[in-house]
């Protein structure tokens, strides 16, 4: 966790000129920059002390060279191909302190920003944003050596290192005030310009200075910066060209008047010199909230399996039946979760989002791909084997065994199905999860705002916005009621360790436990889900509904296995099970 102090520096004067077109005019050299004054340092807390300042590669500030910032991506938990290898990288643009910007930051401190495109080993290539500034000697001990990509060596002989640019928090507040004034920069081979939406200044009217940033989380896909009670900078670390989707999704909900979603202030974006454009930050309302969905459910789970006095499986069914304030928050989800498809499918007249029929190719594609993932997948999954427990080789064993046939099994039930149901293709959030959606309002009567509609960062931009069923969102959710459980069983016999054993409150009870909140929690989001469409708070999903959903579930499952492997190797098991569990026709999910 990034932990920065405030910086309430009145000496925080950028000199930036305001660019005076809202437009997409090329603006000139030396027109405006980014580029801050130095002023005080912040403090990081170390997540890795295994990087000594004297092993770091070594440059010159006028060069810093591909090698470094592709030893730097591999080391970011938002670099997607760790798993992969990278065979080779390059800089694409380039923002760099020039002649032209002389004068509005301190020779001795540059900072910039470098766009690389990584091409890994067998898979496509990916674009990374990688803001950076040079400071003059060595970095702080308590500084995260995630945070450093490198030493520098000046011409006077002096040590200086070059920094991941967020790290400084002088440069997000001259990335929040180019959103806030519209600024534009040229870039070397085109240009960054902030673009304010109406929202903003009644948010931040523009004679009250910037408030200051605080970094959120190291731990995301992005880089996330509040600034004050108000606004929230995300900072997309993975490129692409064409408008990211969370942005385009943000203000097409508030254009159609779904309340349940943040509201969106502005946006920086790269355009290239043949005007084509990418999202680099978006600007968001910062949303009062109690933490996350994904918190809410896991306290609930946990707080039960550790007041579990004995072991009775029984008694934990009586705990459920008893307790519905999970349940209706779950139903609650489900619900919001129909609203926001409701909504999204709304627009016959805008092409990016009119519904069309799902058809029974839309169908044999999605396993297609699946099956591809698979394919991809399992060598990694077999390199992964040397370092599993027995009980995760059996599970993998009885994946391997068992998807061939979990994906004839549901090529074959399709076709039939989807001709009778007539189901429809709809943008949909993509990622949705637990983690994605925030508790708010009164604890006695909490309601849910959803975020973060990028989709699947691994996933091309064009997968990303294709239109597909609402039902990838429901597995989805489905999917991180199963990590939730899992996970709160795993704290569970953590906290009770060896006591479990004596007090015979044993591990297969809390599971049996845990299992059943899962099965309710699931029951009663496919419910609120499935009365809220249809009108009929008896509703329950037809059986084309239910064959979809389980190739979702399957998709989703896979592209978790590959989420886990490249980011969080201990947690593999999760979606593992979720396989094995699919591909037992007996059980599902
Ligand atoms: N508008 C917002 N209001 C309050 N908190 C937010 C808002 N947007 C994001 N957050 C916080 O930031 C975290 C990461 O945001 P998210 O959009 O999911 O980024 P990422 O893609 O990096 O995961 C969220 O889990 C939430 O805690
Ligand atoms: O960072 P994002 O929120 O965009 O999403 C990525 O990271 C998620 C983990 O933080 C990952 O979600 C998976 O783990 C969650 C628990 O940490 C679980 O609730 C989700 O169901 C599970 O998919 C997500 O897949 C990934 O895209």
């Amino acid at each position: 966790m990034l932990d920065a102090r405030k910086n309430d520096d009145p000496k925080l004067i950028f000199e930036l000129r305001l660019h005076p077109s809202r437009s997409l005019a090329e603006p000139t050299a030396g027109d405006s920059v980014f580029f801050p004054f130095p002023s005080k340092e912040f403090g990081f807390e170390m997540t890795d002390r295994t990087q000594p300042f004297d092993d770091l590669p070594v440059c010159h500030a006028g060069e810093l060279p591909d090698a470094v910032f592709a030893r730097f991506l591999t080391r970011q938990r938002w670099f997607g191909s760790k798993a992969r290898g990278i065979d080779r990288i390059e800089r694409i643009d380039d923002l760099q302190p020039g002649d032209s910007t002389a004068t509005a930051f301190n020779e001795a401190e540059p900072c910039g920003l470098a766009i690389v495109a990584v091409h890994p080993v067998e898979a496509r290539s990916e674009s990374y944003a990688i803001p950076w500034v040079i400071r003059p000697g060595a970095p702080e001990d308590q500084e995260s050596p995630q945070a450093i990509l490198a030493r520098i060596e000046t011409e006077m002989g002096e040590t200086a290192h070059l920094r991941e640019g967020l790290t400084d928090l002088r440069l997000a507040a001259a990335w929040f005030d180019a959103i806030r004034f519209q600024r534009s920069r040229p870039t070397r081979r085109g240009w960054i310009r902030g673009v304010a939406l109406p929202g903003l200044e009644a948010a931040w009217p523009a004679d009250q200075p910037a408030p200051a940033p605080r970094p959120l989380s190291a731990e995301q896909s992005n880089s996330n910066l509040t600034f004050g009670q108000t606004a929230i900078l995300k900072v997309f670390r993975k490129l692409e060209r064409g408008e990211n989707p969370d942005l385009e999704m943000g203000r097409f909900l508030a254009r159609h008047g779904f309340p349940q979603v943040p509201e969106v202030l502005g946006h920086l974006d790269w355009v290239a010199s043949d005007q084509s454009l990418v999202t680099l930050a978006m600007l968001q309302r910062l949303v009062p909230n109690s933490g996350s969905a994904w918190t809410w459910f896991l306290n609930d789970l946990s707080s039960r399996l550790n007041a579990m006095p004995e072991a009775d499986p029984t008694l934990g069914a009586a705990t459920l039946a008893t307790e519905d304030r999970a349940p209706g928050l779950a139903r609650l989800l489900g619900q919001r979760t129909a609203e926001l498809h409701q909504v999204l499918a709304s627009d016959p007249d805008d092409p990016g989002f009119a519904p069309e029929p799902y058809r029974a190719e839309d169908h044999r594609r999605l396993l297609d791909e699946v099956a591809e993932r698979w394919r991809r997948l399992e060598p990694l999954l077999t390199d992964h084997l040397s370092h599993t427990t027995p009980i995760e080789q059996a599970t993998v064993e009885m994946v391997v065994a068992g998807f061939p046939a979990l994906v004839n099994r549901l090529r074959v039930q399709a076709d039939d199905l989807v001709a009778q149901a007539s189901p429809r293709r709809i943008r949909v959030h993509g990622d949705y999860h637990l983690g994605q959606v925030l508790v708010v309002g009164e604890p006695h009567a909490p309601d849910v705002v959803l975020l973060d509609f990028e989709g699947e960062p691994a996933r091309s931009l064009e997968a990303r916005k294709a239109k597909t069923s609402p039902l990838k969102d429901v597995a989805g959710m489905i999917r991180s009621f199963d990590y939730a459980a899992t996970l709160a069983v795993h704290a569970a016999r953590d906290l009770r360790g060896e006591q479990s054993a004596s007090n015979g409150n044993d591990p297969v009870a809390i599971k049996t436990v845990a299992d059943q909140w899962r099965a309710q929690m699931t029951a009663a989001f496919e419910e609120g889900y499935f009365a809220t469409l249809s009108n009929d708070q008896a509703a329950h999903p037809d059986a084309a509904s239910r064959t979809i959903l389980a190739a979702h579930l399957a998709d989703k499952a896979l592209y978790e296995l590959d989420y886990e492997l490249n980011n969080r190797p201990d947690w593999v098991s999760i979606p593992l099970k979720g396989l094995a569990a699919l591909c037992d026709p007996g059980v599902g999910y």
